[in-house]
């Protein structure tokens, strides 16, 4: 099966603002461009197989950035998370896609296997596949066959209303759960979780 995967990232000037009590729009800048270089690199892993990694964004540095980290950029037209995906999704189809897996670029500890697990339950017959977040409430990675046609339903309880959206159509949806998945990074207390696992991985 031919799977794209997409990534969407804000523009720099505008993300991770539940983040600004506790870093400088200098430093989640910095946050944003750092997490997506790991997304990406996990995304390029041979071992899952992407045949193009689409990034759409707003941002011109964002892009440059995607581009030298290997994915293919598409400049987002709609100015709204869910209206960039369809955009993206659009462009996958368009481009010989059977699948898509979209990862938002705030996951940074994202594993090449947690790719390669949803992509396979995709091979062996799910519509979709959604992995929540730790709080079962948002989307951490939403992986559809090309007929899976749901619209992108990313914000406020998220999860749930993917979920709902396939159900409604009859769609054989799986959920995947993984703790390397789960972590979003959001809000403060995530920052600190997100800096602490890594520091541990350098130790070990
Ligand atoms: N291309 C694009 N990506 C978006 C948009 N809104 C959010 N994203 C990305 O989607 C992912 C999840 O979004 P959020 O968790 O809301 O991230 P965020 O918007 O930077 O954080 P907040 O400003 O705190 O809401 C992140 O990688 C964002 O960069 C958008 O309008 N366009
Ligand atoms: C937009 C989403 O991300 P967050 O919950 O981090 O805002 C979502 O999970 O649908």
């Amino acid at each position: 099966m031919k799977f794209h995967a997409i990534v969407p990232v804000k523009t720099l000037y505008q993300a991770k603002s539940r983040l600004a009590e506790v870093l400088t729009p200098a430093a989640r800048h910095a946050l944003v461009l750092e997490m997506l270089e790991r997304v990406l690199r996990t995304l390029r892993d041979p071992a899952i197989g992407f045949e193009v990694i689409w990034l759409v964004s707003a941002d011109p540095v964002v892009l440059e950035a995607g581009a030298a980290w290997g994915a293919s950029v598409l400049h987002e037209i709609g100015g709204e998370l869910n209206l960039a995906l369809e955009q993206a999704r659009t462009a996958a189809f368009a481009a010989g896609a059977e699948a898509v897996l979209v990862v938002p670029g705030d996951v940074p500890l994202m594993t090449p296997e947690d790719a390669v697990a949803m992509t396979t339950l995709l091979a062996a017959g799910a519509d979709a596949v959604i992995a929540p977040d730790a709080a079962n409430e948002g989307t951490n990675a939403l992986g559809l066959r090309r007929q899976a046609l749901i619209p992108f339903s990313f914000g406020l309880a998220s999860a749930m209303r993917h979920q709902a959206e396939a159900a409604a159509r009859g769609l054989h949806v799986t959920i995947y759960q993984s703790p390397t998945l789960a972590l979003d990074i959001d809000r403060p207390a995530h920052l600190v979780r997100y800096r602490a696992l890594t520091l541990e991985r350098a130790a070990s």
